[in-house]
């Protein structure tokens, strides 16, 4: 099979937990004991959050005094990209001796027009409290939104189009090789009238450009693995209860908050309507079991799965809600 996985920023820095690099390269090393289980027998594809750690890095660029302006936020998800990559480079080489991997600083095509640029969503860097949240966003020009019983600053976050690099991706992958890319959901930019590149002020979902970039490789799945086993009905309540199967629509029905389960949500239903394959949402630790249909949320068009030999489950004949690739 090849799998598309997304790896929560819950992965790389738990909640609660401080950014040092060496607290991140531990989490990081055990992310990749359970991701190489899934590379010994598929072909994969990593992406990876970068919300807290491009918030470091905006931070300390702001508070440079060398400079006569912060780093942008392009540049800024560059450098998590290469980070966060060398992380993950080492790790899953070292639990997977002789095995080629590769790490790529690439880029994801935006629409300038985008609303998003107009109305910021995407939490990046640590939390506040409300009054230290309003304080940072008068000195330093910040939006602030309220994430959970905390604030966090905000960023613009348009909707991935394209991985430039999709092609390069597949060769890699073709000679065998794990790759890392796509980190931050991709270095944010537009295409010029003339044709050229150029980075945008933006941080990407890196749920939703795995669910892009799991299209355009014709991936058998997209696994999107946070902290949660998977997509809870009531969620916080005394009778949350998981949901263990679903389609598209029954998913979409449940209404999930924007700022953390919804694009996870609206990543694995766009992947499989468009592709009539699985998904899924679920733990870390759970991703072979994930694969074998005994965890997590899993997603297809009838919301039926039976495991690895039923990667292109079939479709009832009474749902037609979905695009089925040729
Ligand atoms: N209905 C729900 N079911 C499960 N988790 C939910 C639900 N609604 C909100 N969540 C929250 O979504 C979180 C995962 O999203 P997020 O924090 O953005 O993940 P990551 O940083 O790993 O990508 C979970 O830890 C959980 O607190
Ligand atoms: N870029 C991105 O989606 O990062 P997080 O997963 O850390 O929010």
């Amino acid at each position: 099979m090849r799998i598309v996985v997304a790896l929560g920023g819950n992965a790389l820095l738990r909640r609660g937990e401080k950014p040092d690099a060496s607290i991140q390269i531990h989490n990081v090393e055990v992310a990749a004991r359970e991701l190489a289980k899934l590379a010994e027998k598929h072909e994969l594809v990593l992406t990876h959050g970068n919300g807290p750690q491009v918030g470091v890095l905006a931070l300390e660029s702001a508070n440079d005094e060398r400079l006569s302006e912060p780093y942008p936020f392009d540049t800024l998800g560059a450098q998590t990209q290469g980070m966060i990559g060398y992380w993950l480079l080492q790790a899953m080489q070292n639990a997977l001796p002789g095995r080629h991997v590769a790490a790529m600083v690439n880029q994801t095509l935006v629409l300038a027009g985008d609303p998003a640029f107009s109305n910021p969503t995407k939490f990046v860097g640590e939390v506040y409290s409300k009054e230290e949240a309003e304080k940072l966003a008068e000195e330093r020009g910040w939006v602030v939104k309220p994430d959970g019983e905390h604030y966090r600053r905000v960023v613009g976050s348009p909707k991935p189009q394209r991985v430039i690099e999709t092609r390069l991706v597949r060769s890699l992958l073709e000679a065998g090789a794990i790759v890392v890319c796509s980190g931050g959901g991709g270095v944010p930019v537009i295409r010029s009238t003339e044709g050229k590149l150029r980075g945008i002020e933006a941080v990407i979902d890196k749920d939703l450009t795995a669910s892009v970039l799991a299209e355009a490789l014709e991936a058998d799945a997209l696994l999107i693995l946070t902290d949660v086993d998977g997509v809870y009905e009531d969620f916080g309540t005394e009778n949350q209860k998981q949901v263990p199967r679903a389609t598209p629509a029954a998913l979409r029905a449940m209404g999930l908050p924007s700022g953390s389960m919804g694009p996870k949500v609206e990543a694995v239903c766009r992947f499989v309507e468009l592709t009539g394959d699985m998904a899924a949402i679920g733990r870390l630790e759970d991703a072979v079991s994930i694969i074998e249909g005994q965890s997590g949320t899993i997603v297809t068009p009838g919301g039926n799965y039976g495991g690895p030999d039923d990667i292109h489950p079939p479709i009832p004949e009474q749902i037609d809600t979905r695009i089925r690739r040729a």
